[in-house]
């Protein structure tokens, strides 16, 4: 007999709602999943009106899903806010060349405007080209380092006032229980943070804090949404990948685990004692930083005088290697590069 939709609309129910167990029909269904998103983003300040948001944007599904639920949401509930696509090629045969043209098909879906910076052009250095010279071992850090600070600089370039990312529920959980097992208190404290950067870098924010990985899934496919699906080929991820696996098991038993995780990482308080990490800026490039020389330029000092291993693990051992070298230069001459494309008129593709 077909089952008719939880919320008595009298149609039939087309899908059970993986957070709540609902069986509901697809109209109720995007409801639902974009009234949750509204009320995470009015009742957490996540915008004011007049701001431009970069939405980074991967290609993959849940970015993809990002820019069409905040540029629905912005259209009906007038937000006020300009979007803005922003991509970071790194520079993976095989991979990002691929889901930029995904971008570059969302970018007309949307029509949203579209800013693309590489790792070329800010570092001088490919993710092919650093894989390389460091094998698929630990390549995962370069990337991640480079990634945040080239989408800091990509939004500045577009005169973004905050930037949004597509990370999910899952994600956020995933990393609390990484962050346990690791000890990582500092880390542990800003992973639940529906925003952060507040104090010197951009703000950052992450409007899919609650919302599940198998509802965006469902979202983009049943709204046939334009993403692309390939796992990168140099990350193994393997630590994130047995703390997923975790995660994904206790769903099956209790699908509020998620949600369980994230609310006892917010609810985990630090002692006072215990001494955390302050931001400053680095020496080198004027980036938010809370070593005197931040990770990116340690790991991009580290590559060109070919040690990159030594800026994996300690960062003391890294420091070494950054003071003595006409290396400095090239960072100097990077970064000048930098700023003459950030006078430039920035082009949408
Ligand atoms: N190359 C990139 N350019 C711009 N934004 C990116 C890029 N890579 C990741 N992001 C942002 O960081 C978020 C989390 O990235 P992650 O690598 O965990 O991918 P993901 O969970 O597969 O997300 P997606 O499905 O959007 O690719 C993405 O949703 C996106 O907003």
């Amino acid at each position: 007999m077909p089952v008719t939709c939880t919320n008595d609309c009298n149609r039939r129910a087309k899908l059970k709602r993986p957070k709540t167990a609902e069986k509901l029909c697809l109209e109720c269904f995007y409801q639902a999943f974009e009234d949750e998103i509204h009320r995470t983003i009015v009742n957490n300040k996540l915008f004011q009106p007049g701001e431009s948001v970069a939405v980074g944007a991967s290609g993959g599904k849940d970015s993809t899903v990002l820019a069409y639920v905040l540029k629905l949401l912005n259209e009906r509930h007038n937000y006020g806010i300009n979007l803005v696509l922003l991509s970071v090629d790194e520079g993976i045969t095989g991979y990002r060349d691929d889901s930029l043209e995904t971008v570059k098909r969302n970018q007309q879906q949307y029509q949203l405007p579209l800013k693309i910076v590489s790792y070329e052009e800010l570092y001088g250095w490919t993710m092919d080209a650093i894989v390389q010279k460091i094998g698929m071992k630990n390549n995962c850090t370069f990337c991640g380092v480079f990634r945040r600070q080239a989408l800091d600089r990509g939004a500045m370039l577009v005169k973004a006032d905050k930037i949004v990312t597509g990370h999910n529920a899952d994600d956020v959980a995933e990393t609390v229980l990484m962050n346990v097992l690791r000890g990582d208190i500092a880390r542990l404290r800003r992973c639940t943070a529906i925003m952060t950067g507040t104090e010197g870098a951009l703000p950052r924010c992450k409007p899919f804090k609650y919302t599940y990985e198998k509802e965006i899934v469902m979202y983009a496919y049943f709204k046939k949404l334009d993403y692309f699906s390939t796992e990168c080929v140099y990350s193994p991820n393997a630590y994130r990948g047995y703390a997923r696996a975790y995660l994904k098991d206790l769903e099956s038993i209790r699908p509020s685990s998620i949600v369980d995780i994230i609310h006892s990482g917010e609810r985990m308080s630090i002692k006072k004692e215990v001494k955390m990490p302050e931001q400053g800026t680095c020496s080198k490039c004027g980036y938010i930083s809370s070593q005197s020389i931040c990770k990116a330029c340690v790991m991009l000092e580290s590559l060109n005088r070919g040690l990159p291993k030594l800026a994996i693990g300690k960062t003391h051992k890294a420091k070494v290697v950054t003071i003595c070298s006409n290396a400095f230069q090239r960072i100097i001459y990077r970064f000048k590069i930098f700023h003459e494309l950030e006078r430039d008129e920035i082009k949408f593709v």
